[in-house]
């Protein structure tokens, strides 16, 4: 039988006394903040290359402690300007214990190695000094395990098969790639950009006006849908938005759009008023708004 879905106590205040049971043996699934932070990777293999891709991704410092030759990617990235910086190479054997590297000068420890004594000494020596390790290979030695990845800008979505399956984790992702509508970053962006604006408008941390800024911005988001919100990334749609709606702490929906004042915006409304079919809506919008502008450009030269 399927388990439950996980569903902790939410600010709708209908969940927060519903109390589902615990259900053991997850894996906490966070998003690391990794800028800057120094990483110890050893291994120079297929593995670790992998590994390496993700960290740079995630702007970390990587050592590497791996002899040469290195794999083909790795060598691309410690030879290119645009991330050689992030990798400092130490072009040696890791001799554990002894090694004059200590694991306790990196946040995190990773090894992709193919020998399992030595695995395991550095992950006896990530565990005495409380350093988080993954070894590949060997779970019962990971205090965090990789999972199937998929990224779209900020947008990323990590499924892990709790060790099960990494294999069936990769076509688990593929589903969700095939299934994620086509404007997703887009929709992503342009909330962000509208949070942004809005904490520009109303800044600070916390108290009554945190607790509106969320309040609004739930609604908002609940009202456009995430097939609309693409629209956000339009500066002067979000102006309107913050003017209309946060400054008067109503919500302003692509329905009341059209109440708003210019007679662009109706059009623009009708325009958005369908669903993901908004490859063509975004188009309509661009061609709207093109045509708005070569209008006022008439006028103004008349
Ligand atoms: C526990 C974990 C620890 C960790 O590595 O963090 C682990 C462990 C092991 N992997 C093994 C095998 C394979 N691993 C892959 C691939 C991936 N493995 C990844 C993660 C994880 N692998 C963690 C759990 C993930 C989860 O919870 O779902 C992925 C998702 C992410 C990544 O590595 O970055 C990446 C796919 C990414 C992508 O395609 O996008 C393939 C397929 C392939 O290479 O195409 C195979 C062969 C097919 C198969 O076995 O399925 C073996 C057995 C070795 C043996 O039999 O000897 C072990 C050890 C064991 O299971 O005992
Ligand atoms: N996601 C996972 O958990 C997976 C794990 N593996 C396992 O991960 C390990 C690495 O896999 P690959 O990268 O394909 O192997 P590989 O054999 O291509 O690479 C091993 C690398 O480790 C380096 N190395 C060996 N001893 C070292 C030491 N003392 N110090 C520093 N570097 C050292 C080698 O020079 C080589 O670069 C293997 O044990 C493999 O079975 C393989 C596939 C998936």
């Amino acid at each position: 039988m399927a388990s439950q879905l996980a569903k902790p106590p939410t600010r709708d205040e209908a969940d927060q006394n519903s109390n589902p049971s615990i259900v053991p043996g997850a894996s906490l699934l966070l998003a690391l903040r990794l800028a800057s932070r120094p990483i110890l990777l050893i291994g120079g293999g297929l593995v670790a290359s992998q590994r390496l891709y993700f960290l740079l991704e995630s702007d970390a410092h990587i050592t590497l402690i791996s002899p040469s030759p290195l794999n083909p990617s790795i060598q691309h990235r410690i030879d290119d300007p645009s991330t050689s910086s992030q990798i400092t190479w130490l072009n040696r054997p890791y001799i554990g214990r002894k090694d004059e590297v200590k694991v306790s000068d990196f946040d995190l420890v990773m090894t992709a190695i193919d020998d399992n004594d030595l695995s395991k000494e550095v992950c006896d020596l990530c565990r005495e000094e409380k350093v988080m390790v993954n070894v590949a290979d060997i779970p019962p030695q990971c205090d965090f395990y990789f999972g199937a990845q998929l990224r779209r800008g900020p947008l990323q979505i990590l499924i892990s098969t709790g060790g099960m399956g990494p294999r069936a984790g990769a076509m688990i992702r593929d589903i969700v790639l095939e299934a994620l509508p086509p404007n997703i970053e887009e929709a992503v962006e342009g909330v962000g950009l509208l949070r942004a604006d809005l904490r520009k408008r109303a800044p600070g941390v916390g108290g009554k006006l945190g607790q509106e800024r969320m309040d609004w911005m739930k609604e908002t988001c609940d009202v456009w849908g995430l097939a609309k919100m693409e629209k956000f990334r339009d500066q002067e749609l979000r102006n309107n938005i913050l003017d209309q709606g946060w400054d008067n702490r109503t919500i302003i929906g692509p329905k009341e759009l059209n109440l708003v004042g210019q007679s662009w915006y109706k059009h623009f409304s009708d325009l958005i008023s369908s669903d993901w079919s908004s490859g063509l809506g975004g188009f309509g919008f661009g061609v709207a708004v093109t045509s708005v502008g070569i209008l006022l450009v008439f006028r103004y030269r008349r």
